[in-house]
This record gives C-alpha cells, sequence and structure tokens, in this order.
C-alpha cells in the first residue's frame, strides 16, 4: 500500500505477481470481482465456501537477503565473500519513506559503514523533504552528507522505493537522464547490444551516449508502466531489452522480473562500485557516464486544462494533437517533429514502425526546434500529464536562452494563434517568456 510522490491522503494499492507488476487492466479486473463478491455477500448470495487461508510472512527480511545475496555472488570478493562492502562508505537518505531498511538490513549487514545517513525513520509526513531522487534539497542533502563523511556513494529513495538515484564520491547528483546512462553503461556492458526504454522527456545526449556504447534507445510514453510494457513487448517481440527507465528514477530490468525497483538499481550501482575498486579503476561510478553531454537548460512548464474535469481529457488531446497538426501542416516553420530515439541516431532502427514520430496516440509529442539558420536550439516536449488535468511542456535547450526562445515561440504563434488558449490557462507559459 503506498501513496507515492502523492499526498498521504492519496494511498492506492500496487499488486505484483511473481511475473511483474499488475497492469490497470488487471486492477481493474480485480477489483470488479471483489464488487461483485461484496455484492453477492450482503444478498447473502454465492458459497461461503472455506474461509481463505491468511498467512504474516516476513517479506522485507526474504527481500533484503535476496538483495544482500545478489551483491555476495556477483562481487565475489576474494578475501572476504560475505562482507563485499567491508571499507566502503555508503550514506542512504530515505527521506522518511520506507527505504530505511537498505542501511542496516542489506548495507551494513554487508560490512559498510553507513554513518551520516538522513531520514531514515518513516514519517509519512516527511517533516524534511519529499523522498523523491528528482528533489533538490533531497539531493542536496545527499551531497553534503557524501562529502562531510568521505563517503564512495550516496544513495536517495523515493518513499516506497521503487525510485532511486544516487551521488557519487565527487558529490555529483546522478539522477534523471544522468542515472539512465549509468544504468545503460552497466546494462550494456552485461548485455552488448540491448535497447534501452525511456520515456521521451530524456535528451538527445543520452541517445548518443547510448548508442556510443553500442546499445539501442527506445523513446516512449511518460508513465513508468508505459515504459515497462514497452520493453515487454519489444522482448516479446524478439528485442532484445534489458533496461527500461524513466527520467523520474522508476528503473526496470528483464533480470528483475520488469519490476520497478530502486534497491535493485542501487544494488546494480553498488557491485559496479565495488568492482571497479577490485579493478583498481581511477575515479567513482561518476566516471563512467563522463561523456553524457547535458542540455544547456530544462525546463518544465504546465498548463492546467479548463473547465469542467470531465472534458478535460479530450481537451487536453485536443491541445496535443493541435501542436502535431501545426507542425505537420508547416504552420509552425523551425519546428520538427521527432522520430524515436533509436531512429534518430541514424541506424538500423530496432523500434516498431508504429511509434514513428514518438506517439501514435495523441498523448505527446515531441519536436525538435531550428534557427534560421538552420542550427538546432533544442526540444520541446508535450504531453498530458498522467495524473492532473494539465498539459506538461517539457523543453531542453542546446544553448542558455533556448528555453525563452523557444517558449516566446509557441505562445506567440501556436498556443494563441491556435486558440487552444481558450481551454489551457498559459500564465505559466507567458510568465517564463517575460
Ligand atoms: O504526468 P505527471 O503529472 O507529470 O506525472 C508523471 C509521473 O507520474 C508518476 O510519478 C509516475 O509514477 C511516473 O511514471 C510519471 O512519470
Amino acid at each position: 500500500m503506498t501513496a507515492s510522490h502523492l499526498p498521504y491522503t492519496r494511498n492506492g494499492l500496487k499488486f505484483f505477481t511473481k511475473r511483474g507488476g499488475l497492469t490497470s487492466v488487471d486492477v481493474e479486473k480485480i477489483c470488479n470481482r471483489a464488487a461483485q463478491k461484496y455484492v453477492a455477500r450482503k444478498m447473502g448470495l454465492g458459497s461461503r465456501g472455506t474461509p481463505p487461508v491468511v498467512m504474516r510472512v516476513d517479506l522485507m527480511s526474504a527481500y533484503s537477503q535476496h538483495l544482500r545475496d545478489i551483491i555476495k555472488q556477483r562481487v565475489a570478493h576474494p578475501t572476504h565473500y560475505d562482507t563485499p562492502l567491508k571499507g566502503f562508505k555508503v550514506i542512504v537518505n530515505a527521506g522518511n519513506g520506507c527505504g530505511g531498511f537498505f542501511t542496516w538490513d542489506v548495507l551494513e549487514k554487508l560490512g559498510a559503514d553507513t554513518t551520516g545517513s538522513l531520514h531514515l525513520e518513516p514519517d509519512g509526513m516527511f517533516p524534511n523533504h519529499m523522498p523523491n531522487p528528482e528533489d533538490a534539497t533531497a539531493m542536496s542533502l545527499t551531497r553534503d552528507a557524501v562529502l562531510a563523511h568521505g563517503a564512495d556513494l550516496g544513495v536517495v529513495f523515493d518513499t516506497d522505493v521503487d525510485r532511486s538515484g544516487v551521488v557519487d564520491d565527487t558529490g555529483a547528483a546522478i539522477n534523471g537522464d544522468r542515472l539512465i546512462a549509468l544504468m545503460s553503461a552497466i546494462v550494456l556492458d552485461e548485455h552488448p547490444g540491448t535497447m534501452v526504454v525511456t520515456d521521451a522527456r530524456a535528451s538527445d545526449g543520452l541517445t548518443r551516449f547510448i548508442a556510443s556504447r553500442g546499445g539501442h534507445h527506445c523513446l516512449y510514453r511518460v508513465g513508468y508502466r508505459n515504459v515497462i510494457d514497452k520493453g515487454v513487448q519489444l522482448n516479446n517481440d524478439g528485442v532484445e531489452t534489458h533496461l527500461m527507465m524513466e527520467t523520474t528514477g522508476h528503473g526496470a530490468l528483464k533480470e528483475n522480473y520488469f519490476l520497478d525497483d530502486g534497491a535493485y538499481m542501487v544494488v546494480k550501482i553498488v557491485i559496479e562500485m565495488v568492482r571497479m575498486k577490485l579493478a583498481e579503476l581511477d575515479g567513482g561510478v561518476g566516471s563512467l557516464i563522463m561523456d553524457l553531454e547535458e542540455p544547456a537548460e530544462s525546463v518544465l512548464l504546465r498548463m492546467n486544462i479548463l473547465g469542467e474535469p470531465k472534458h478535460a481529457k479530450q481537451r487536453g488531446t485536443m491541445a496535443v494533437e493541435a501542436f502535431k497538426n501545426y507542425i505537420q501542416e508547416d504552420k509552425l516553420s523551425g519546428w520538427v517533429l521527432d522520430d524515436c530515439g533509436d531512429c534518430s541516431v541514424g541506424e538500423g532502427c530496432l523500434v516498431d514502425t508504429n511509434d514513428h514520430p514518438i506517439d501514435v496516440d495523441a498523448y505527446m509529442y515531441r519536436a525538435k526546434f531550428y534557427n534560421e539558420n538552420m542550427r538546432p536550439l533544442g526540444m520541446v516536449h508535450v504531453r498530458q500529464s498522467v495524473h492532473n488535468p494539465n498539459i506538461a511542456l517539457n523543453m531542453q535547450s542546446y544553448l542558455p536562452g533556448g528555453c525563452k526562445s523557444m517558449a516566446r515561440d509557441l505562445h506567440e504563434r501556436f498556443l494563441l494563434a491556435s486558440g487552444v488558449n481558450e481551454f489551457l490557462d498559459t500564465r505559466e507559459v507567458e510568465k517564463f517568456v517575460k
């Protein structure tokens, strides 16, 4: 049971089986069955049968031991097999979510020194900061602790540990695209040529990084289940896909039942850290992504969908489709719709042709902006929010000031000109372009 990153009043249930996490269709079936049973029982219908057997199972201990075993086996330390983390200092910042167990039940039992770890006790009011690897305070406090304690690694978990981020020994934050790059470097070493699926907010630099390591990059729809489901589908279609990650820090691996499991991601990074030390390589895990090119600026702006909530989805679709049509009908010169990551590096694309350009279902589009000299200035990703009635505009610029130029252009030549401003609250964009 978790509210994840949402306010505590919005708790929900996530279901998992041996085959992975259930989809919303599965969950709907479960809820319908439960509702039918409830009604039948209320009406005195249906067999009472034998009552279900309820068992108390200590899943957390089993899970921690599983993680410890993986680290021991894969490091296979030549002198101290059972304590492969002896001599390492690791800071954990659980942000008062439920990730504290990783400190005492995984790292310390393997010999690590976790002195200086932060906010390990669960407290649903999150008195310090949001447990979130995207949260600037969470990352900077962890950075301070890593530097103050001379730690080899800092780990940041979100509330329910399905997302994570890390800080390397120099204090550099590794989250978002950087975390995907780090995981890609690790996974591509184990599975050369594998496909990596991410959401389409990821940068061009990440696509090039994956390609430079011999991998393929599929950009897909935002929402961790969408990204994971795409990876499952690609595997079923015969495209080997070992890593599925969102820029939010959700990450799933084929070897781990396609589960978005932040602790498992950190386990992979910890193993790499120890291996690098054993191989006497210079630098911490951050050195694996030194050549990742990053955008000069990244900006996220939101536009609330106005009017009655029941019309929000339809209006959102209209706005996103209008964006695509404006570009395709050449009403927005300079803007070009983006292909999926794998085609944009210009090699034999492995992604199903239905996914070009990036999304066919009118949820989101991504476009690049070129200036009058046909120099690319940056890109924008336009989509409906997964949770709330708003349109998210993610912009990345290759040059300082580029996001403002792109937002200004979109505001004048698309938001106002197309009339979508009649049902979108564009104030955030207007404030940004001033
Ligand atoms: O659409 P938004 O409101 O930006 O939220 C998008 C995000 O929602 C949740 O956090 C999901 O777990 C993420 O997978 C997704 O990226």
